[in-house]
Protein backbone atom coordinates (compact mmCIF):
# COMPACT_ATOMS: atom_id res chain seq x y z
CA UNK A 1 0.00 0.00 0.00
CA UNK A 2 1.28 3.57 -1.10
CA UNK A 3 1.66 6.03 1.67
CA UNK A 4 -0.78 8.96 1.42
CA UNK A 5 1.41 11.01 3.27
CA UNK A 6 5.49 10.57 3.74
CA UNK A 7 7.79 12.83 5.45
CA UNK A 8 11.00 11.38 4.49
CA UNK A 9 13.93 12.81 6.98
CA UNK A 10 12.26 16.37 7.16
CA UNK A 11 14.26 19.35 9.21
CA UNK A 12 12.84 22.64 8.95
CA UNK A 13 14.60 25.64 10.18
CA UNK A 14 13.90 29.07 11.63
CA UNK A 15 17.37 30.60 10.44
CA UNK A 16 20.02 29.31 11.80
CA UNK A 17 18.56 27.39 14.58
CA UNK A 18 16.91 24.04 13.42
CA UNK A 19 13.70 23.53 15.10
CA UNK A 20 12.80 19.87 13.85
CA UNK A 21 15.05 17.76 12.34
CA UNK A 22 15.08 13.88 10.60
CA UNK A 23 11.66 13.56 10.59
CA UNK A 24 10.14 10.09 9.19
CA UNK A 25 6.44 9.19 9.10
CA UNK A 26 3.90 7.49 7.15
CA UNK A 27 0.36 7.26 6.50
CA UNK A 28 -1.88 5.39 4.90
CA UNK A 29 -5.33 6.74 3.15
CA UNK A 30 -7.63 6.44 5.63
CA UNK A 31 -5.02 6.63 9.08
CA UNK A 32 -5.10 9.13 11.82
CA UNK A 33 -1.73 10.01 13.11
CA UNK A 34 -1.01 12.15 15.64
CA UNK A 35 2.15 14.79 16.87
CA UNK A 36 2.45 14.63 20.51
CA UNK A 37 4.71 16.07 23.11
CA UNK A 38 5.59 18.62 25.41
CA UNK A 39 5.79 22.20 24.29
CA UNK A 40 8.53 23.41 21.86
CA UNK A 41 9.15 20.11 20.72
CA UNK A 42 7.87 21.15 17.15
CA UNK A 43 4.46 20.06 16.52
CA UNK A 44 3.10 23.23 14.74
CA UNK A 45 6.33 23.51 12.91
CA UNK A 46 6.09 19.83 11.21
CA UNK A 47 2.01 20.88 10.99
CA UNK A 48 2.88 24.04 9.31
CA UNK A 49 5.31 22.16 6.82
CA UNK A 50 2.79 20.08 6.10
CA UNK A 51 0.31 22.49 5.20
CA UNK A 52 2.89 24.68 3.82
CA UNK A 53 3.74 27.53 5.81
CA UNK A 54 6.89 26.47 6.04
CA UNK A 55 9.33 25.53 3.64
CA UNK A 56 11.78 22.29 5.09
CA UNK A 57 15.64 22.47 4.78
CA UNK A 58 15.65 18.79 4.46
CA UNK A 59 14.17 15.70 3.37
CA UNK A 60 10.60 16.26 1.90
CA UNK A 61 6.92 15.51 2.20
CA UNK A 62 5.08 13.69 -0.52
CA UNK A 63 1.40 14.31 -0.59
CA UNK A 64 -0.83 11.26 -2.81
CA UNK A 65 1.82 10.59 -4.04
CA UNK A 66 3.37 14.18 -5.26
CA UNK A 67 6.20 15.76 -3.79
CA UNK A 68 4.91 18.87 -1.77
CA UNK A 69 7.99 20.14 -0.04
CA UNK A 70 11.52 19.95 -0.58
CA UNK A 71 14.44 21.99 -0.34
CA UNK A 72 14.22 24.48 -3.04
CA UNK A 73 10.27 22.99 -3.39
CA UNK A 74 7.78 24.86 -1.84
CA UNK A 75 3.93 23.91 -2.90
CA UNK A 76 2.16 26.92 -1.83
CA UNK A 77 -0.76 26.35 1.04
CA UNK A 78 -3.38 26.76 -1.50
CA UNK A 79 -2.23 24.55 -4.02
CA UNK A 80 -1.93 21.74 -1.41
CA UNK A 81 -5.05 19.87 -0.65
CA UNK A 82 -5.10 19.91 2.73
CA UNK A 83 -7.74 20.96 4.84
CA UNK A 84 -7.17 22.69 8.24
CA UNK A 85 -8.95 22.76 11.50
CA UNK A 86 -7.90 25.52 14.01
CA UNK A 87 -7.87 25.48 17.59
CA UNK A 88 -9.80 28.30 17.89
CA UNK A 89 -12.17 27.16 15.05
CA UNK A 90 -11.71 30.13 13.02
CA UNK A 91 -15.13 30.91 11.87
CA UNK A 92 -16.24 33.61 10.05
CA UNK A 93 -18.58 35.13 12.99
CA UNK A 94 -20.48 37.29 10.11
CA UNK A 95 -21.48 34.48 8.26
CA UNK A 96 -23.92 31.69 8.86
CA UNK A 97 -22.98 27.93 9.23
CA UNK A 98 -23.77 27.20 5.23
CA UNK A 99 -22.29 29.95 3.79
CA UNK A 100 -18.81 28.85 6.41
CA UNK A 101 -19.37 25.41 5.42
CA UNK A 102 -19.52 26.56 1.36
CA UNK A 103 -16.91 28.78 1.78
CA UNK A 104 -13.83 26.87 0.20
CA UNK A 105 -16.08 25.83 -2.33
CA UNK A 106 -16.22 28.96 -4.38
CA UNK A 107 -15.21 27.19 -7.80
CA UNK A 108 -18.42 25.19 -7.75
CA UNK A 109 -21.40 25.86 -9.45
CA UNK A 110 -24.47 27.17 -6.97
CA UNK A 111 -26.07 24.05 -6.96
CA UNK A 112 -23.30 21.50 -6.50
CA UNK A 113 -22.22 23.48 -3.98
CA UNK A 114 -25.69 23.72 -2.05
CA UNK A 115 -25.63 20.01 -2.38
CA UNK A 116 -22.05 19.58 -1.17
CA UNK A 117 -22.58 21.65 1.64
CA UNK A 118 -26.04 19.64 2.55
CA UNK A 119 -23.89 16.94 2.84
CA UNK A 120 -21.29 18.56 5.15
CA UNK A 121 -24.00 19.34 7.42
CA UNK A 122 -25.13 15.53 7.41
CA UNK A 123 -21.99 14.68 7.93
CA UNK A 124 -21.41 16.16 11.67
CA UNK A 125 -25.12 16.52 12.27
CA UNK A 126 -25.88 20.04 12.24
CA UNK A 127 -28.84 20.02 9.38
CA UNK A 128 -31.24 22.01 11.48
CA UNK A 129 -28.52 24.96 12.23
CA UNK A 130 -27.71 25.72 8.86
CA UNK A 131 -28.79 29.27 9.70
CA UNK A 132 -27.08 29.52 12.87
CA UNK A 133 -24.58 31.67 13.81
CA UNK A 134 -21.01 30.70 14.93
CA UNK A 135 -21.76 32.47 18.33
CA UNK A 136 -25.49 31.37 18.68
CA UNK A 137 -23.43 27.69 19.07
CA UNK A 138 -21.92 25.49 21.83
CA UNK A 139 -18.13 25.05 21.30
CA UNK A 140 -18.68 21.54 20.31
CA UNK A 141 -20.75 22.30 17.22
CA UNK A 142 -18.31 25.15 16.05
CA UNK A 143 -16.07 22.27 16.02
CA UNK A 144 -17.83 20.31 13.89
CA UNK A 145 -18.96 23.47 11.59
CA UNK A 146 -15.28 24.06 11.56
CA UNK A 147 -14.78 20.26 10.56
CA UNK A 148 -16.97 20.59 8.17
CA UNK A 149 -15.78 23.50 6.44
CA UNK A 150 -12.55 21.82 6.41
CA UNK A 151 -14.35 18.31 4.97
CA UNK A 152 -15.92 19.83 2.12
CA UNK A 153 -13.43 20.62 -0.92
CA UNK A 154 -12.24 16.99 0.17
CA UNK A 155 -8.79 17.02 1.22
CA UNK A 156 -6.19 14.38 0.42
CA UNK A 157 -5.39 15.63 3.93
CA UNK A 158 -6.83 17.16 7.08
CA UNK A 159 -4.59 18.55 9.67
CA UNK A 160 -5.98 19.33 13.44
CA UNK A 161 -4.34 21.79 15.21
CA UNK A 162 -5.01 21.39 18.80
CA UNK A 163 -8.20 20.98 17.81
CA UNK A 164 -10.15 20.40 21.21
CA UNK A 165 -7.76 22.83 23.63
CA UNK A 166 -10.58 25.33 23.72
CA UNK A 167 -13.34 23.04 24.40
CA UNK A 168 -14.00 21.64 28.53
CA UNK A 169 -11.81 18.65 29.67
CA UNK A 170 -14.97 15.90 29.89
CA UNK A 171 -15.86 17.51 26.47
CA UNK A 172 -12.36 16.75 24.68
CA UNK A 173 -11.91 13.08 25.32
CA UNK A 174 -15.86 12.36 23.72
CA UNK A 175 -15.51 14.98 20.58
CA UNK A 176 -12.01 13.18 20.00
CA UNK A 177 -14.16 9.79 20.18
CA UNK A 178 -16.92 11.35 18.03
CA UNK A 179 -14.46 13.12 15.51
CA UNK A 180 -12.42 9.94 15.27
CA UNK A 181 -15.78 7.89 14.21
CA UNK A 182 -16.50 9.96 11.80
CA UNK A 183 -13.16 10.48 9.73
CA UNK A 184 -12.96 6.57 9.63
CA UNK A 185 -16.56 6.42 8.66
CA UNK A 186 -15.56 8.76 5.83
CA UNK A 187 -11.95 7.68 5.17
CA UNK A 188 -10.43 10.54 5.78
CA UNK A 189 -6.72 11.03 6.25
CA UNK A 190 -6.01 13.01 9.20
CA UNK A 191 -2.95 14.36 11.29
CA UNK A 192 -3.78 15.66 14.98
CA UNK A 193 -1.35 18.38 17.03
CA UNK A 194 -1.63 18.03 20.67
CA UNK A 195 -0.35 17.79 24.12
CA UNK A 196 -2.83 15.91 25.62
CA UNK A 197 -2.34 12.32 25.46
CA UNK A 198 -5.64 11.46 26.26
CA UNK A 199 -6.81 13.27 23.16
CA UNK A 200 -3.69 11.75 20.81
CA UNK A 201 -5.66 7.76 22.43
CA UNK A 202 -8.80 8.78 21.44
CA UNK A 203 -8.03 9.60 18.51
CA UNK A 204 -5.06 8.45 16.44
CA UNK A 205 -4.11 5.21 14.95
CA UNK A 206 0.06 6.00 15.39
CA UNK A 207 1.72 8.41 17.61
CA UNK A 208 4.94 10.48 16.84
CA UNK A 209 6.42 11.50 19.94
CA UNK A 210 8.84 14.36 20.04
CA UNK A 211 11.13 15.68 22.29
CA UNK A 212 13.51 17.97 21.69
CA UNK A 213 13.02 18.66 17.73
CA UNK A 214 13.40 14.82 16.96
CA UNK A 215 10.99 11.68 17.31
CA UNK A 216 11.11 9.91 20.38
CA UNK A 217 9.12 7.20 19.23
CA UNK A 218 6.34 6.52 16.80
CA UNK A 219 3.56 3.60 17.48
CA UNK A 220 0.50 2.87 18.30
CA UNK A 221 -1.00 4.35 21.16
CA UNK A 222 -0.98 0.69 22.87
CA UNK A 223 2.93 0.59 22.16
CA UNK A 224 3.69 3.54 22.97
CA UNK A 225 1.99 3.07 26.64
CA UNK A 226 2.96 -0.72 26.92
CA UNK A 227 6.30 -0.88 25.15
CA UNK A 228 8.02 2.86 25.52
CA UNK A 229 11.35 2.77 24.10
CA UNK A 230 12.86 5.45 26.24
CA UNK A 231 12.40 6.62 29.64
CA UNK A 232 11.27 9.59 28.36
CA UNK A 233 8.68 8.12 26.61
CA UNK A 234 7.60 6.24 29.61
CA UNK A 235 6.99 8.94 31.58
CA UNK A 236 5.20 10.98 29.75
CA UNK A 237 2.97 8.71 28.51
CA UNK A 238 0.90 7.66 31.07
CA UNK A 239 1.18 7.50 34.78
CA UNK A 240 3.64 5.27 36.74
CA UNK A 241 7.07 5.81 38.95
CA UNK A 242 10.11 4.39 37.18
CA UNK A 243 11.87 2.93 40.17
CA UNK A 244 15.77 1.42 41.08
CA UNK A 245 15.81 -2.11 42.24
CA UNK A 246 18.74 -4.91 41.97
CA UNK A 247 17.85 -8.63 40.81
CA UNK A 248 19.03 -11.87 41.99
CA UNK A 249 19.73 -15.08 39.77
CA UNK A 250 16.19 -16.26 40.18
CA UNK A 251 14.54 -12.86 38.93
CA UNK A 252 13.83 -11.49 42.46
CA UNK A 253 14.12 -7.91 43.56
CA UNK A 254 15.18 -6.57 46.79
CA UNK A 255 12.68 -6.34 49.93
CA UNK A 256 10.12 -8.82 48.45
CA UNK A 257 9.02 -6.95 45.93
CA UNK A 258 8.10 -10.33 43.35
CA UNK A 259 10.06 -11.74 40.75
CA UNK A 260 10.61 -10.89 36.92
CA UNK A 261 9.53 -12.76 34.12
CA UNK A 262 12.63 -15.36 33.65
CA UNK A 263 11.21 -16.26 29.89
CA UNK A 264 12.40 -12.45 28.88
CA UNK A 265 15.58 -12.15 31.08
CA UNK A 266 18.53 -10.00 29.97
CA UNK A 267 20.01 -8.58 33.23
CA UNK A 268 22.61 -9.80 35.26
CA UNK A 269 22.04 -11.21 39.23
CA UNK A 270 23.07 -7.74 41.25
CA UNK A 271 22.12 -5.60 38.41
CA UNK A 272 20.60 -2.45 39.75
CA UNK A 273 17.86 -2.33 37.11
CA UNK A 274 14.87 1.00 36.72
CA UNK A 275 11.48 -0.37 36.36
CA UNK A 276 8.53 1.24 34.75
CA UNK A 277 5.74 0.58 37.66
CA UNK A 278 2.12 1.39 36.20
CA UNK A 279 -0.76 1.63 38.61
CA UNK A 280 -1.96 -1.67 37.61
CA UNK A 281 1.26 -3.29 37.67
CA UNK A 282 0.29 -3.21 41.63
CA UNK A 283 -2.07 -5.34 42.58
CA UNK A 284 -4.06 -5.11 45.86
CA UNK A 285 -3.90 -8.55 47.85
CA UNK A 286 -4.96 -8.98 51.11
CA UNK A 287 -2.95 -12.22 51.47
CA UNK A 288 0.31 -10.70 50.53
CA UNK A 289 2.89 -10.60 53.00
CA UNK A 290 4.58 -7.18 51.51
CA UNK A 291 2.37 -4.43 53.22
CA UNK A 292 3.41 -0.87 51.90
CA UNK A 293 2.75 2.43 53.68
CA UNK A 294 -0.26 4.97 51.97
CA UNK A 295 1.68 8.28 51.29
CA UNK A 296 -0.98 9.76 49.66
CA UNK A 297 -3.97 8.88 48.35
CA UNK A 298 -6.96 10.04 45.38
CA UNK A 299 -10.23 9.01 45.54
CA UNK A 300 -11.51 8.64 41.40
CA UNK A 301 -15.14 7.27 41.83
CA UNK A 302 -14.54 3.78 40.69
CA UNK A 303 -11.26 3.46 42.16
CA UNK A 304 -8.95 4.83 44.79
CA UNK A 305 -5.18 5.88 42.94
CA UNK A 306 -2.89 4.96 45.92
CA UNK A 307 1.21 6.23 46.06
CA UNK A 308 2.69 3.81 48.39
CA UNK A 309 6.53 3.98 50.12
CA UNK A 310 8.81 1.56 49.50
CA UNK A 311 11.12 0.06 52.09
CA UNK A 312 13.97 2.20 50.31
CA UNK A 313 11.72 5.65 49.94
CA UNK A 314 11.17 5.49 46.63
CA UNK A 315 7.30 5.85 45.50
CA UNK A 316 5.23 3.98 43.35
CA UNK A 317 1.57 3.88 41.98
CA UNK A 318 -1.44 1.16 43.07
CA UNK A 319 -4.64 1.53 41.65
CA UNK A 320 -7.53 -0.17 43.99
CA UNK A 321 -10.99 -0.77 43.69
CA UNK A 322 -12.52 2.13 45.45
CA UNK A 323 -13.83 0.12 48.55
CA UNK A 324 -10.07 -0.65 49.35
CA UNK A 325 -10.16 2.54 51.29
CA UNK A 326 -6.96 3.17 53.68
CA UNK A 327 -6.17 6.64 54.44
CA UNK A 328 -2.55 7.86 54.08
CA UNK A 329 -0.14 6.42 57.18
CA UNK A 330 -1.49 2.99 57.25
CA UNK A 331 -0.36 -0.32 54.80
CA UNK A 332 -1.75 -1.71 52.25
CA UNK A 333 -1.22 -5.52 51.43
CA UNK A 334 0.07 -5.55 47.80
CA UNK A 335 1.53 -7.69 44.97
CA UNK A 336 3.97 -6.78 42.02
CA UNK A 337 2.35 -7.94 39.01
CA UNK A 338 5.96 -8.00 37.35
CA UNK A 339 4.85 -10.15 33.93
CA UNK A 340 4.55 -7.19 31.80
CA UNK A 341 6.52 -4.81 33.62
CA UNK A 342 9.08 -2.79 31.58
CA UNK A 343 12.46 -2.95 31.96
CA UNK A 344 15.43 -0.17 31.74
CA UNK A 345 18.82 -0.47 32.16
CA UNK A 346 20.37 1.72 34.86
CA UNK A 347 21.70 5.18 34.06
CA UNK A 348 21.02 4.22 30.10
CA UNK A 349 18.25 5.19 27.82
CA UNK A 350 17.38 1.77 25.49
CA UNK A 351 17.15 2.71 22.37
CA UNK A 352 19.40 5.50 20.34
CA UNK A 353 16.91 8.57 20.33
CA UNK A 354 19.14 11.24 19.70
CA UNK A 355 17.81 14.99 21.37
CA UNK A 356 18.77 18.19 19.33
CA UNK A 357 19.36 20.57 22.60
CA UNK A 358 17.13 22.85 20.86
CA UNK A 359 13.99 21.79 23.40
CA UNK A 360 12.39 24.03 25.57
CA UNK A 361 10.78 24.10 29.20
CA UNK A 362 8.68 20.50 30.02
CA UNK A 363 11.02 18.20 28.19
CA UNK A 364 12.50 15.47 29.41
CA UNK A 365 10.12 14.90 32.47
CA UNK A 366 6.46 13.70 32.89
CA UNK A 367 3.97 16.15 31.62
CA UNK A 368 1.32 13.57 32.54
CA UNK A 369 -0.44 14.04 35.66
CA UNK A 370 1.50 13.46 38.86
CA UNK A 371 0.92 9.96 40.58
CA UNK A 372 -1.78 11.94 43.20
CA UNK A 373 -2.33 15.01 44.57
CA UNK A 374 -0.36 16.54 47.48
CA UNK A 375 -2.26 15.43 50.17
CA UNK A 376 -1.35 17.82 53.22
CA UNK A 377 -2.59 15.11 56.47
CA UNK A 378 0.48 12.25 54.54
N1 LIG B 1 8.76 31.61 13.74
C1 LIG B 1 9.70 31.09 14.54
N2 LIG B 1 10.94 31.59 14.57
C2 LIG B 1 11.91 31.07 15.37
N3 LIG B 1 11.71 30.00 16.18
C3 LIG B 1 10.49 29.45 16.20
C4 LIG B 1 9.42 29.96 15.39
N4 LIG B 1 8.32 29.19 15.63
C5 LIG B 1 8.69 28.26 16.53
N5 LIG B 1 9.98 28.42 16.88
C6 LIG B 1 10.75 27.58 17.81
O1 LIG B 1 10.75 26.26 17.29
C7 LIG B 1 10.62 25.30 18.32
C8 LIG B 1 9.40 24.45 18.04
O2 LIG B 1 8.23 25.26 18.16
P1 LIG B 1 6.77 24.71 17.88
O3 LIG B 1 5.83 25.86 17.97
O4 LIG B 1 6.80 23.92 16.62
O5 LIG B 1 6.57 23.72 19.10
P2 LIG B 1 5.25 23.02 19.63
O6 LIG B 1 5.62 21.63 19.95
O7 LIG B 1 4.15 23.21 18.66
O8 LIG B 1 4.95 23.81 20.96
P3 LIG B 1 3.55 24.20 21.67
O9 LIG B 1 2.96 22.91 22.15
O10 LIG B 1 3.98 25.09 22.79
O11 LIG B 1 2.71 24.90 20.64
C9 LIG B 1 10.53 26.09 19.62
O12 LIG B 1 11.81 26.12 20.19
C10 LIG B 1 10.10 27.47 19.16
O13 LIG B 1 10.58 28.46 20.04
Amino acid sequence: MTSQLLLQDVSVAYGDFTAVAGISLSLEQGQIGCLLGPSGCGKTTLLRAIAGFEPVSAGDIVLGGQVISAPGILLPPERRRVGMVFQDFALFPHLDVRRNIGFGLAALERTERRARVDDMLALVGLGDYAGAYPHELSGGQQQRVALARALAPGPDILLLDEPFSSLDTELREQLAGEVRELLKRNGVTAILVTHDQHEAFAMADQIALLRGGRLAQVDTPYNLYHNPATEFVAEFIGQGSIIEVSVNEAGELNDGLGALDMVHRDWRAGERLRLLVRPDDIEYDELSQLHLPVTNRAFRGANYLYELRLPDGQRVPCLTPSHVDTAPGLSLPVRFNLQHVVVFKSGVETSGVETSGVETSGAGTSSGEPPVPENPTA
